[in-house]
């Protein structure tokens, strides 16, 4: 697998702040990547470097294997940034046409139109479409010169339910097809969970995990028990069982965290609690996140799934 992106020791220091501390990482081509991390952690920074325009302190850049401070890495680029103003007066069309005219081999304007569910809007001035619609054009104007990667800050802000969903279908279809690259950030897990192949979570400059979603559960370690109670079953007794890292009760249901839910499953049977609904299950990338993220912040260690540790 050819790679997309790579980076070697990459640093980006502003004073005595390093907003990307020795960063080592290759991104396939024809993966989808997720970005993550809390406020201040670097991701901006890292997809900065990686588009060209901010320079690394220290360390090596690629994308295809060219500088992305020369002009021959960004052709193949796509991006769609958080805030990007619209000039007035110009129709949609109009405006995925003017983008097009930049590239030597454009995607059509009725393929872009399409991809981004705007034919109907086409006559339409830019300005006047609502901001989920706007981010739909800022998503036509990215892929004009059908790019070999596509970076996406925030892709879905503004947008309602169909219209996200439609859109990640959209990005996923065309990812693999076309074995087509996508880094993206985003402060919904859940659309994270959805659609990325790997996800690279950093803090304070750092990658603190890197690896597939599956993975990145894993070695958070939660596990959840949960399970509805009877009435006689009191929260003592529940938080007296082995193995109970922490409790939430939903009125009558229950959740545990655990990192051992064969130890609370037997305990709970053997203690013959009036408890129906076992489920057993990882969670969801949110609490992986939470907890590697603290973790993080209490041992300052860095936490990989085997592929590449560096
Ligand atoms: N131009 C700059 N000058 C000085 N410090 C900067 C600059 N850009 C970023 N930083 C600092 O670098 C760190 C990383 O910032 P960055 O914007 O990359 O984080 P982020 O993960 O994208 O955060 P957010 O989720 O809030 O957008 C922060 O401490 C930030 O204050």
């Amino acid at each position: 697998m050819a790679t997309a992106i790579s980076f070697e020791n990459v640093v980006k220091r502003y004073h005595d702040i390093y907003a990307v501390n020795d960063v080592s990482c290759e991104i396939e081509a024809g993966s989808i990547v997720a970005l993550l991390g809390p406020n201040g952690a670097g991701k901006t920074t890292a997809i900065s470097i990686m588009l060209g325009l901010t320079k690394p302190t220290s360390g090596r850049v690629r994308a295809f294997g060219e500088d992305p401070m020369r002009r021959a890495a960004r052709r193949h680029y796509g991006v769609m940034l958080q805030q990007v103003g619209l000039p007035q007066k110009v129709r949609v069309g109009e405006l995925v046409d003017w983008f097009r005219s930049f590239y030597d081999a454009p995607l059509s304007t009725d393929a872009l139109l399409d991809m981004a569910d705007l034919r109907d809007l086409a006559r339409k001035e830019a300005v006047k479409l609502s901001g989920g619609q706007q981010r739909r054009l800022q998503f036509a104007m990215a892929m004009a010169g059908n790019p070999r990667i596509l970076f996406l800050d925030e892709p879905t802000t503004g947008m309602d339910i169909s219209s996200r969903r439609g859109f990640w279908d959209y990005l996923r279809k065309f990812a693999k097809e076309r074995d087509r690259t996508i880094i993206l950030t985003t402060h919904h897990l859940d659309e994270a969970e959805t659609i990325a192949d790997r996800v690279l979570v950093m803090q304070k400059g750092r990658v603190i995990a890197d690896g597939s979603v599956d993975a990145l559960k894993r070695q958070a370690g939660n596990r959840y028990v949960s399970f509805w109670a009877g009435e006689v079953v009191t929260e003592d007794m529940i938080a007296g069982l082995p193995h109970v890292n922490e409790v939430r009760w939903s009125g009558r249901h229950v959740r545990i965290t655990t990192d051992s839910p064969d130890d609370v499953l037997r305990a709970v049977i053997l203690a013959n609690l009036d408890v129906s609904g076992f489920e057993v299950s990882q969670g969801q990338l949110e609490d992986a996140f939470v907890s590697l993220t603290a973790r993080d912040e209490e041992e300052d260690g860095t936490v990989f799934d085997g592929r590449r540790p560096r």
